[in-house]
């Protein structure tokens, strides 16, 4: 089981972000990938969850070439972006955002009572409380919508989360708290890819951490093969 990027390539235009990059993510994993601006760590990501296809290579989601539609991949593979607030609307209540995912799965998703019970259970698991949820994006924290957006991202129950810089725009005792949620979620079997500068934030937080640069021109190995000093 695991999400692979194998050989997978990324151009602009003529411009090459990512030339044959790899990497595995297994389940229960926190996965650190950092890299200098601009190594296509972004790019990488929306390869990885289906938002853009890759210009060579494959994506595998537990063996199974990844082929994208309409945009957007399955549930399996997760998207928690560095700005809570590029990736909400803010005239949503908490609530609403935190209920996205079962909208988008139509009949098939959780409604009525279910759904509501559903999305108090995930704001528990955040520690956002009850009051904060009938709030609108704009009237919370950064911190707090950061937590809507994990939920959110639970929502769909990923087994892989992929986190562009998730921490970007919080304050230290924010950080924490979301990296330590994120943690649990690894605990709880979830494969995190957390996408940082932060090299101190990486080295307390991943289990292994592989820098973009090192990752080009070599097959999909193990996660060691890749691990940086
Ligand atoms: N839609 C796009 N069209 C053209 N060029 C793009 C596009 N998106 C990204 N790029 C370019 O691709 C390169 C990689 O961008 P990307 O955002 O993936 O890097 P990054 O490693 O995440 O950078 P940072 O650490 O600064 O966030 C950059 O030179 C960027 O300008």
């Amino acid at each position: 089981m695991s999400l692979t990027a194998d050989r997978v390539t990324c151009r602009y235009g003529d411009h090459v972000v990512l030339e044959e990059a790899s990497l595995t993510l297994e389940p229960g994993r926190v996965l650190g990938l950092t890299g200098p601006s601009g190594s296509g760590k972004s790019s990488l990501a929306r390869i990885l969850t289906g938002l853009r296809p890759p210009d060579g290579g494959t994506v595998l989601v537990d063996g199974e070439p990844v082929t994208t539609r309409r945009g957007r991949m399955d549930g399996r593979v997760g998207l928690l972006h560095q700005s809570p607030r590029a990736a909400t609307d803010p005239r949503m209540r908490l609530r609403r955002i935190i209920a996205e995912p079962f909208s988008a799965r139509g009949r098939s998703g959780p409604r009525g009572s279910e759904a509501d019970d559903r999305v108090a259970e995930l704001a528990r698991k955040v520690g956002l409380t009850p009051d904060l949820l009938d709030r609108h994006g704009d009237r919370v924290s950064a911190g707090q919508l950061q937590r809507a957006c994990v939920a959110r991202a639970l929502a769909a129950s990923p087994r892989y989360l992929v986190c562009d810089e998730p921490t970007a725009m919080l304050d230290a005792a924010s950080t924490a708290t979301i990296a330590h949620l994120l943690s649990e979620l690894a605990a709880e079997g979830v494969g995190l890819l957390a996408i940082s500068h932060d090299h101190a934030l990486l080295n307390a937080w991943a289990d292994e951490v592989v820098d973009l640069k090192e990752t080009t021109s070599r097959a999909a190995e193990p996660l060691a093969d890749h691990t940086a000093e």
